[in-house]
């Protein structure tokens, strides 16, 4: 007799499940008996399924209520990850305030974020940066994190006269910006499995060059530069990275040991299962680190082997609800076991 398949619902966007559902991961999880089945998040959740367990991506409170719904009414089907812990995500105000807190054996490496400091929708762009004590340059980030390609769109400003010609709808962010040599390390993180890749990033400026680097306007506009892959110098933002490609490849990776304990820190900390980070290192300090940005359920299709990772965490995951299961029965039938023989004596 053939075992049952798990069910596994998937919820996202149609342009996240594209990506993310390849044949190649649907065929793998088959061939472990895992069947990936697509939910319609504009359809009650309660009426599809049933599901051994759910992951999902989509924004709004009215799917999180769904979630919440489902958990409440079906504790066994395992939710991949808690509404309540995804929204932390959600604003860049206070995304990284879970990095600060973080207690990891660290080694020779130090961690931190980058200063920043939000301005309210009431308060006015101040002609004078000192006034707020920032120093130039910062990059201005949108609050809110929707998965709209506007809240991807930031920009680096290097001077007084970028930061009167920024016009950035507030509240949003100004975080330093911290030399890190035109690298960036995104990590994957996937249940206990963590995956570290190095990705284009912002050149270096440094104090003498800040004004010589800085373009006309004195701000750049630039979104997702870490994923920008043709080199066709047609944006302002292209020609501006040009060569940091050469950077990318001489560049070390951090000690494994210690983004395993940073991905490991996160994930209890923050309670949540998928998602990956981007890791900068000081152009001054080779062992100082800073967390610069925190993504839910990001491009997993690009994290390499994503196939075999997914189906191991998929795996994982039903044999633990498997053995949840078994030891629930198996406490019942003790705690049944004990009443008989409590009305045994009585009788
Ligand atoms: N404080 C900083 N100092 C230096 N570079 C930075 C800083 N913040 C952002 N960057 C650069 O800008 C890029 C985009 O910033 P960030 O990661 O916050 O944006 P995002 O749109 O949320 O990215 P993602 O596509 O990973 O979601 C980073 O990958 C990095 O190259
Ligand atoms: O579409 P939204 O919700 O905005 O999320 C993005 C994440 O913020 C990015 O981090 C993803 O890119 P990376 O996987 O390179 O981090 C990016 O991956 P994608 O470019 O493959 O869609 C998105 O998942
Ligand atoms: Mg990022
Ligand atoms: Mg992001």
């Amino acid at each position: 007799m053939s075992s049952p398949m798990y069910r596994i619902g998937y919820a996202l966007s149609s342009k996240d499940g594209q990506r993310f559902m390849q044949n190649s991961l649907i065929n793998q999880a088959k061939q472990r008996g895992i069947d990936l089945i697509e939910i319609d998040p504009t359809k009650p959740l309660a009426q599809q399924g049933p599901f051994d367990c759910i992951i999902h991506k989509i924004y709004g409170s009215d799917w999180n209520n769904q979630v919440q719904q489902l958990s409440l009414h079906h504790p066994n089907v395992v939710v991949i990850d808690p509404p309540e812990a995804i929204d932390h995500l959600h604003s860049r105000a206070s995304m990284l305030d879970v990095v600060t807190s973080l207690k990891i054996p660290q080694g020779n490496q130090t961690l931190g974020v980058p200063n920043q400091r939000v301005l309210e929708e009431s308060e006015n762009l101040v002609d004078s940066i000192d006034e707020i004590g920032f120093k130039f340059p910062f990059i201005a980030k949108q609050v809110s994190v929707d998965g709209s390609a506007k809240s991807h769109e930031m920009f680096l400003v290097f001077n007084e006269n970028g930061l009167k010609k920024l016009k950035l709808k507030k509240p949003f962010v100004m975080q330093e910006f911290v030399n890190h040599g035109g690298v960036i390390f995104k990590v994957y993180v996937v249940g206990d499995h963590v995956k570290c890749v190095k990705r284009k990033s912002l050149p270096d400026i440094s104090e003498g060059t800040l004004n010589s680097m800085a373009p006309e306007e004195g701000l750049l506009l630039f979104k997702q530069i870490s994923n920008l892959i043709a080199k066709n110098d047609s944006s302002e933002v292209e020609g501006y990275i040009s060569g940091v490609e050469k950077l990318v490849e001489a560049a070390e990776m951090p000690p494994s040991e210690f983004v395993t304990a940073l991905a490991n820190g996160l994930r209890e900390a923050m309670g949540l299962r998928l998602f990956n980070f981007d890791l900068i290192r000081d152009s001054r300090d080779g062992n100082r680190y800073y967390v610069i940005d925190i993504n839910y359920f990001p491009g997993f299709a690009k994290m390499p082997e994503y196939e075999s990772v997914f189906v191991d965490f998929f795996c994982d995951v039903v044999e633990e609800k498997r053995r949840n299961v078994e030891l629930e029965a198996k406490e019942n039938q003790e705690v049944r076991g004990g009443e008989i023989e409590e009305s045994k004596k009585l009788v």
